[in-house]
């Protein structure tokens, strides 16, 4: 098993947002190479055919060259969605081995319960990435089994380094991570879709609401991450007593703007466990969580 990513096979079951993500990342930063990245699906032949010119890699969804690439891999990526998985869990079960590192992106779904869809303790670490990764700036959770030896965590961690930074926390943390930072994304670009639209409706141009919004966004990321201010500290020097920026707050709060995002955050994590607790394993039902 090769020690370094530059070296490793990487088979990505899936090849959807997520995978393009992490594939997209690992390439920019040099950190594979593309000729030892092999991704696969069921069905949808021009993603293939674009992953191919984009990226130079091996895409397929033959079954018997996914089956050549499967058996091959040092590292099997898994990025499917959660109502997929225990098909695919049954086509993999058979062409994985002990010698490979299992990772999975999959929302919700535990280790335990891979263990039990695959009636294996090969070494999985399950993760939790965002779209972010696509151009390096991807924050990512990531827990391991039993199993995962120095080797492999170091092999995990350098995967998901190379497109952002990397949290390593107890897996029962993993539901709420992705309530801030899986699905964490999206709330900023819907802050930002209410922000333009807002500009628009006050009679900016939308090309200005646009540009205007989106600097701000990531002027303000920027100083927190500058100065290593509290936001709330870089908050109170933009609010100046009795204010603008004072009226605006307490408008966000009379539409109870933390109530909404806290409510927003526990939701994802209550439905990442929903959608693991979903996907059917059979016995031992013990192993479950
Ligand atoms: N999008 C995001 O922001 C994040 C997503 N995730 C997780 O990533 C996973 C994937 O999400 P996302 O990329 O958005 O989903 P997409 O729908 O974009 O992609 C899913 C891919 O899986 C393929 N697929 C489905 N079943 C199989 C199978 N049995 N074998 C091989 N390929 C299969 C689909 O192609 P086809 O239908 O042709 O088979 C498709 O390419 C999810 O589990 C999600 O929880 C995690 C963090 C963030
Ligand atoms: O929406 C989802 O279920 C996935 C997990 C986090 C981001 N996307």
């Amino acid at each position: 098993m090769s020690t370094t990513l530059s070296q490793a096979k990487i088979a990505f079951v899936g090849a959807g947002s997520m995978s393009e993500a992490i594939i997209r990342g690992l390439i920019q930063t040099k950190v594979a190479d593309p000729q030892h990245i092999y991704v696969m699906n069921r069905s949808d032949q021009d993603r293939l055919t674009f992953l191919r010119s984009e990226y130079g890699l091996q895409a397929t969804s033959d079954p018997i060259t996914k089956e050549a690439y499967l058996r091959q891999a040092d590292v099997v990526v898994l990025c499917m969605k959660p109502k997929d998985v225990v098909t695919a869990f049954e086509d993999l079960k058979p062409l994985l081995n002990e010698d490979q590192l299992l990772v999975s992106v999959i929302a919700g779904l535990s280790i335990a319960k891979m263990e039990v869809l695959l009636d294996s303790n090969m070494a999985i670490v399950r993760t939790m990435p965002n779209t972010s990764s696509t151009i390096g700036l991807g924050a990512t959770g990531m827990s391991f089994s039993a199993n995962v030896n120095d080797t492999f965590k170091q092999l995990a961690t350098q995967m998901f380094e190379a497109v952002g930074i990397v949290s390593v926390v107890e897996e029962e943390k993993l539901e709420i991570l992705t309530g801030v930072s899986g699905s964490g994304p999206a709330y900023v670009y819907y802050f930002m879709e209410a922000m333009i639209k807002a500009g628009i409706e006050g009679g900016l141009t939308e090309e200005d609401s646009r540009q205007l919004t989106l600097q701000t966004v990531l002027g303000a990321a920027h100083m927190v991450q500058h100065t290593q201010e509290d936001p709330a500290e870089l908050r109170r020097k933009v609010t100046s007593p009795n204010g603008a920026t004072q009226a605006s707050i307490e408008a966000l709060d009379q539409y109870q703007f933390t109530e909404a995002v806290t409510k927003a955050v526990f939701r994802s994590a209550e439905r990442a466990k929903e959608m693991g607790e979903q996907i059917a394993a059979p016995s031992p039902v013990s192993k479950l969580s």
